[in-house]
């Protein structure tokens, strides 16, 4: 790398660029912190932090008040050489989350993740507004969005599925394959290889266990359980109960998560204008600075709506996501306030 980290071999040193590691993270070390070593979270529960470092998977110690809690699938910690005890996270390139249901604080998902495959499947279950979610959710992280729809083997022509998600977001690549096929491998491989992270998130059923078995090329009694789909409603039973850190056969890390009921959006304001940037680029020529384009006059955005230009179901996706962050959003209120709006009741 660039020789700061002095005590740590070469050798040592092309394993933590492989594993992810970058000047982000090893500007983070200071002076006193030389002798921990760096690893990467591979596995999170309650009481037991598994990570990888260079020398294979290691099993953390959790001294108090260190907690799993604040720990994501992806992160980077500092270790006591001696007693594997984790002595600090270091600051995320990037992190997944979601709002839960009942909402205690979001919930991570994965951390440090450069590329979010959002899996969907050619059939009856792809749903846009969903890949909308899922798009807001890579974007606000920071991560590169992926669509990759599966099972093109079981459909005589996957362009029409390709044509519904290609416009979704401008500069969005889509990758129709085989999840079960070892040809999807080279399908995906301009987002994988050395030190690259990619996360894959997806309904249940959708074919992302069986995409990461393709990927970490994993011999069957290592793999991940596939669920056997239930063909007469064409929804997956739910397989993937916890989410982990694996390496891809071809160089790179896949973060597999569980299938994702409920997807809530709050605090996305950036993920919002990325998404539906053919609105938020020409709101500015709006009358009215706070132009909701609803019933203002003046409104571009409904003259462009007017005159072909823009898609009228993108718009009212827009204002329904909108209107969920708003509910969902914790908002400034008063010279002291930081209260919380109320969720709206059930949609
Ligand atoms: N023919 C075909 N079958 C697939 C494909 N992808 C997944 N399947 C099958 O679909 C079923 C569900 O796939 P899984 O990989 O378990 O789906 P999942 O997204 O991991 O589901 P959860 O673990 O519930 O989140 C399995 O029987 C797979 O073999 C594909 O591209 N083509
Ligand atoms: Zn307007």
């Amino acid at each position: 790398m660039d020789g700061r980290v002095s005590h740590v071999s070469d050798q040592d040193s092309a394993a933590l660029t492989a594993l992810g590691w970058s000047a982000f993270f090893d500007d983070q070390r200071g002076p006193d912190e030389a002798a921990l070593l760096p690893m990467r979270i591979a596995t999170v529960h309650r009481a037991r932090v598994g990570a990888q470092s260079v020398a294979g998977p290691v099993r953390l110690v959790l001294p108090p008040p260190a907690s799993s809690a604040d720990l994501a699938v992806g992160d980077w910690v500092l270790v006591d050489a001696d007693s594997r005890a984790l002595v600090r996270r270091l600051d995320r390139r990037t992190v997944l989350r979601r709002r839960t249901e009942g909402g205690r604080g979001p919930q991570l998902i994965a951390a440090n993740v450069d590329t979010l495959f959002i899996v969907s499947s050619c059939n009856e279950d792809l749903n846009i507004a969903r890949l909308e979610r899922y798009l807001v959710l890579a974007n606000e992280a920071g991560t590169t969005p992926v669509i990759v729809l599966t099972k093109v083997d079981r459909v005589a022509d996957a362009a029409p599925y390709r044509d519904a998600v290609a416009g979704l977001q401008r500069g969005l690549a889509v990758v129709a394959l085989n999840a079960t096929a070892p040809e999807a491998v080279h399908a995906l491989a301009p987002w994988c290889g050395a030190g690259r992270t990619v996360a894959l998130v997806g309904s249940s059923g959708v074919g992302k266990s069986s995409l990461l078995n393709t990927l970490a090329a994993k011999a069957p009694e290592d793999a991940q359980p596939t669920g056997a789909i239930r063909e007469a409603d064409a929804k997956g039973r739910h397989t993937t109960t916890s989410r982990s850190l694996h390496a891809i056969a071809a160089g790179g890390w896949v973060i597999d998560t569980p299938g994702m009921r409920t997807l809530h959006v709050s605090d996305v304001s950036t993920g919002l204008d990325a998404l539906f940037a053919e609105i938020a680029e020409r709101a500015p020529a709006c009358r009215f600075r706070d132009c909701t384009h609803a019933h203002e006059p003046g409104c571009a955005v409904r003259a462009a709506v007017a005159d072909g230009t823009l898609d009228p179901a993108r718009l009212e996706r827009w204002r329904k996501l909108l209107e969920e962050n708003r509910a969902n959003t914790p908002v400034l209120s008063g010279p002291h306030g930081n209260r919380t709006m109320k969720p709206r009741p059930g949609r």
